[in-house]
Order: structure tokens, then C-alpha cells, then sequence
């Protein structure tokens, strides 16, 4: 965000009365009706009340059917997942000033701080969100540029997103099990590069009119996403829309594009979106698990063969990145770079 573009932040709009024009979505792309499906959502996953191939077969069938399951009893301490959640909303919660102030000191521009999405410029109408994103890995060399505000921030998320890499590793292990991969495929290369992307959406008077988070898969292997107890996640599956009901202490794992190429299509990176609410502010932060950019994504040779021919090409992790950014995340157009058919 240039600094002239500071008051666009939508969590300091003092006294919203309605949606401004600029954030009305096309018909067709709102919300439609706010209550969807009461009574289906997806798999919820226990790790400690079943035994090891039960769990296995349920993520793998969740990721296969859905796309994303919610875990519980995954043993990142309830206390740890408060106060990241804690920090989150207190960093959201400052003065557009301190929040800016925060923005990107790294050479790279890695840590960023923006509103709506990063193509604000160009995106067909805004989203109802603002937005903070940094690296987690090696963390020792990129906390130096996360916010110095709150002053907890560093040492809340420092041991976060280690332990969320470490939950990364065991459902990745979990998945290739499940697959015949071997345990260690996903090996450093792969999940190396983790990113935080915290969501945060004030209350919006007229929430049919617009959305938080527009209809997109993630570019990642896998997302591990923490939110609030309050509704605004939803995935499409047969052509509808299925609310993720929020769990106590529970986090949605949903796979990404990188997942989808990687075995051939059996699991997929399934499309969600964020829509907001009247009353509430709500926060999310994903964890995605990228992979380093120089490691090479394509099908796993143990998941082709002559019936299942490959339906992804191979690619660096950097140009699908570039390729991904360069076409919005526009699912069609992604699918068809990504394509073995590409030519
Ligand atoms: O806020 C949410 O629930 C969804 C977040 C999300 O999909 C994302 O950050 O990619
Ligand atoms: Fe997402």
C-alpha cells in the first residue's frame, strides 16, 4: 500500500453506513443467500480418537471429497492458539498509523500490510478485508521485519508458526501414507517456505452486496487455517456453497493447487471464498505451506501410469507463483497453465 492509500484501510472507516460503489460485487459474485446449507459441512478429523489408519483414511477422503477438513485434539496447546489469535486482533485493532507504520522495512518487500487484495488497482470491485503477510521460515531471519506492535507479536507468532509447521509435517506425513508415498516426499524442499496471511474483516452494513475473500483456490501444498468462532468461511462443492462451522480450537486444512498437481488431481485444491457480517468483526490467519522457490512441482511418479497419465506439467515453484499472480489466481486460466495439455 502507498502511503497515500493509508485511510483506504476498510477497519478504520469510522461510521460505515453503507457499502461504497467500489466494493459492490457483479450480481452473480455476491453472496447470494447468507445461510447456506445448515446441515452439511465438512469432516471434522479427531488425531487422538482414532487409531492411525482410521485418521489417515478420513483426511485422505476429506481432502479427496472436499478439499478441507477441520482437526481437533491436534496438540498445538489451546493457549498458544489464543494468544496468536489474541495478537492478531490486537494488531488489526490499532490505529491505521501503527498499522502502516509496521509496513514492509524488509528489502524484498516480503511482509507486506494491505487492504482488500494486493491488485487493488486493477481487481474488478474491493473486498471487505484488510490484510498483513510475512514469511515464517527460517524465522530467526524474518521476525526482524514482522510488526515490533503489539510488542508480543514476535515471540506469540515466533512459536506459532513453528508449531504449525510441525502439525504441517504430521498431516503431510498422514497424506502420504494415505497416497503410497514415500513418508518423506514432502522433505524440505517442498514445505520450506511458510507463509501467514492474517484476515481481517470489519462488520459491513449490507454484507449481500460484497465479500471478504472472492472465489479462489489457494497456490498452496497445503493451508492451515486458524479463525474465530464466527461463521464466514465457505466452500463450493456440486455447485453450492457449504458454511465451515467454526470449532473450538480446531484448524481447517484445506490443500492448495501445489497439492492438486502433485497427486495428479486425486486431491484437490478446493474453492472457498470469505463473506462478512453485519455485527462482528472476524479474524483468520493462514498458514501456507509453500514450497521453496527453485523445487520442481509435478505429479508423483508412484501416482502415473499408463491409466493415469500425468495431468499436470512439471514447473519450478517460482513460475507458478509468477504465472498464478499474473492471472489473478483466475481458476480457469490457472488450470490451463498448469495443464499437461498446455502447450
Ligand atoms: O478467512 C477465511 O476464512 C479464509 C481465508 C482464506 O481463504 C485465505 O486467506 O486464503
Ligand atoms: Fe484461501
Amino acid at each position: 500500500m502507498e502511503a497515500g492509500d493509508d485511510r483506504k484501510l476498510v477497519s478504520n472507516w469510522p461510521n460505515v453506513q453503507f457499502v461504497p460503489e467500489s466494493y459492490v460485487h457483479p450480481p452473480e459474485k455476491r453472496p447470494g443467500k447468507l445461510v447456506v446449507q445448515p446441515c452439511k459441512t465438512i469432516p471434522v478429523v479427531d488425531f487422538e480418537g482414532h487409531d492411525q489408519t482410521q485418521i489417515i483414511q478420513h483426511i485422505v477422503k476429506a481432502t479427496e471429497e472436499f478439499g478441507f477438513f477441520q482437526i481437533i485434539n491436534h496438540g498445538v496447546s489451546k493457549k498458544l492458539m489464543d494468544d496468536a489469535m489474541g495478537v492478531f486482533k490486537e494488531f488489526h485493532g490499532m490505529s491505521w498509523k501503527d498499522k502502516t507504520s509496521q509496513r514492509s522495512k524488509d528489502p524484498n518487500k516480503s511482509c507486506r500490510f494491505y487492504t482488500s487484495s494486493e491488485k487493488y488497482t486493477t481487481e474488478e470491485a474491493h473486498v471487505w478485508r484488510d490484510a498483513l503477510t510475512h514469511p515464517c521460515h527460517p524465522f530467526e531471519e524474518y521476525m526482524q521485519f514482522w510488526p515490533a506492535k503489539p510488542t508480543r507479536y514476535r515471540k506469540v507468532v515466533g512459536e506459532y508458526v513453528q508449531e504449525l509447521r510441525k502439525l504441517g509435517d504430521q498431516i503431510l506425513e498422514l497424506l502420504c501414507q494415505g497416497l503410497g508415498l514415500s513418508t518423506s516426499y514432502f522433505s524440505r524442499g517442498l514445505v520450506e517456505n511458510p507463509v501467514l496471511l492474517v484476515n481481517h474483516y470489519p462488520p459491513c452494513p449490507d454484507p449481500s452486496l460484497t465479500l471478504g475473500l472472492v472465489k479462489h483456490r489457494d497456490p498452496s501444498l497445503i493451508t492451515i487455517l486458524l479463525q474465530e468462532e464466527i461463521n464466514g468461511l465457505q466452500v463450493f462443492k456440486d455447485g453450492e456453497w457449504i458454511g465451515v462451522d467454526p470449532l473450538p480450537h480446531a484448524f481447517v486444512v484445506n490443500g492448495g493447487y501445489v497439492l492438486q498437481m502433485i497427486t495428479n488431481g486425486k486431491l484437490k485444491g478446493a474453492e472457498h471464498r470469505a463473506v462478512t457480517n453485519s455485527s462482528v468483526s472476524r479474524t483468520s490467519a493462514a498458514f501456507f505451506i509453500y514450497p521453496s522457490k527453485d523445487s520442481i512441482i509435478e505429479p508423483a511418479q508412484a501416482l502415473i501410469n499408463a491409466c493415469n497419465p500425468p495431468q499436470y506439467r512439471s514447473m519450478k515453484f517460482e513460475d507458478f507463483q509468477k504465472n498464478f499472480l499474473a492471472r489473478s489466481g483466475n481458476a480457469e486460466a490457472v488450470m490451463q497453465f498448469i495443464s499437461s495439455m498446455h502447450d
